[in-house]
């Protein structure tokens, strides 16, 4: 198949790129770079740079490269940034991305899968499942759900194949590609940045919260494993019209055992400071993988140690991350 992937030169769509190409599909990444960099790019794949709220521009490229299927990571990812600028969140994440499915629709593309989010959820004690109620406590993850909801009209009205993944935290690399968002907001490379030296320390965000050490809960996930997810639900999409499934592993750990994890794979102290909850912050997020094992098999590989050992290996190698 040719695909469109758009956002695939940030982290998590750079990384899929890489897995397609070596499946033997060809990409056409479409991005503007807002975030994400040319170098990221896999060699393999045709290179546009374009905005998804640019209709015109997504229809003539389809033109150029008539694809079969879309990914859609292109967004703006930061929970509490987007509650400080809501507006920057809704047009970037709903407003665009219904120029861009239109665009899709007019330029013959009718499957798609879609970057979704844990943060859609209202945050439980439990481990979520994707008949969890719906209830984000960011603007972000708002998007997100507004998204899914209007996925599921283009499906009803339109004919559009989708599936919506709901990622957990994503963290990880593999040998040629990592995690380099600037400025970089995320527990594990904010953590690995103190061991390399490029900050003194790192912050805990809230020890108030009602878990087991007072800091918050999260699932994290291999990018490589949340990779291999999207070839499993691209092939599924011809005999399943609408997927919806959880991507994590069923295991939380807290900040606090992250930075343990991270101490023992770097060998470094890692000094860390108690701060201040961060606003929008869910207090625990945590998957039921159960679905998307049950109809297509997926399972994770790998532990939050292959995460912070292969994101160490990463920014060890690119200390300055990808170049300009
Ligand atoms: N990183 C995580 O842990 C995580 C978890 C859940 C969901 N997600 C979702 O996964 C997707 C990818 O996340 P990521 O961590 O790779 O982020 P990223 O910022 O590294 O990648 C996003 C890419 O989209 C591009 N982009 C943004 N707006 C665009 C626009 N209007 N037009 C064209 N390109 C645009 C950016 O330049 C960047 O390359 C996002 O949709 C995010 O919401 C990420
Ligand atoms: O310097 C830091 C950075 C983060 N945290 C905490 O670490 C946890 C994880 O934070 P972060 O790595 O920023 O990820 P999330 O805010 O959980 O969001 C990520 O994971 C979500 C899914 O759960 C996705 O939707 C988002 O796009 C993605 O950014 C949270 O409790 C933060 O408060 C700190 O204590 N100190």
């Amino acid at each position: 198949m040719r695909i469109l992937v758009a956002g695939g030169a940030g982290y998590i769509g750079s990384i899929v790129t890489e897995l397609l190409l070596e499946a033997g599909h060809e990409v056409v990444v479409y991005d503007n770079l807002c975030h994400g960099f040319r170098a990221a790019v896999p060699e393999g794949a045709q290179f546009v740079h374009g905005d998804i709220g640019d209709g015109e521009r997504v229809v003539e490229t389809l033109r150029r490269w008539p694809c079969q299927a879309a990914m859609h990571f292109a967004a703006f990812i930061e929970a509490g940034e987007s509650m400080e600028e809501p507006f920057k969140y809704f047009r970037n994440n709903v407003a665009h991305t219904i120029t861009f499915l239109e665009a899709l629709l007019a330029g013959g593309v009718d499957r798609v899968v879609f970057s979704s989010t844990a943060a859609v959820y209202a945050p439980a004690p439990e481990p979520l499942t994707e008949s969890s109620p719906i209830g984000p406590v960011n603007v972000y993850g708002e998007t997100k759900a507004t998204v899914e909801r209007i996925l599921g009209w283009l499906h009803r009205t339109r004919g559009l194949r989708y599936a919506a993944l709901r990622y957990f935290n994503a963290g990880g690399a593999t040998a040629t590609r990592g995690e380099d968002h600037r400025p970089e907001s995320h527990l594990i490379p904010r953590i690995l940045q103190v061991a390399l030296g490029r900050r003194p320390y790192v912050e805990i965000y809230g020890t108030d919260y009602p878990t087991r050490d007072g800091t918050c809960i999260r699932d994290y996930i291999h990018v490589v494993d949340l990779a291999r997810a999207h070839l499993l639900v691209l092939e599924a999409l011809s005999e399943r019209p609408v997927m919806v499934y959880n991507v994590g592993t069923g295991t939380g750990y807290t900040v606090r055992e992250v930075l343990e994890v991270c101490r023992r794979v770097t060998g470094h102290p890692i000094p860390a400071r108690e701060g201040p909850r961060r606003p929008g912050d869910p207090v625990m997020l945590v998957a039921s993988p159960e679905a998307i094992r049950r109809d297509l098999g997926w399972t994770p590989e790998h532990t939050l140690i292959d995460i912070v050992a292969s994101a160490w290996r990463w920014m060890q190698a690119h200390p300055h991350g990808y170049p300009e």
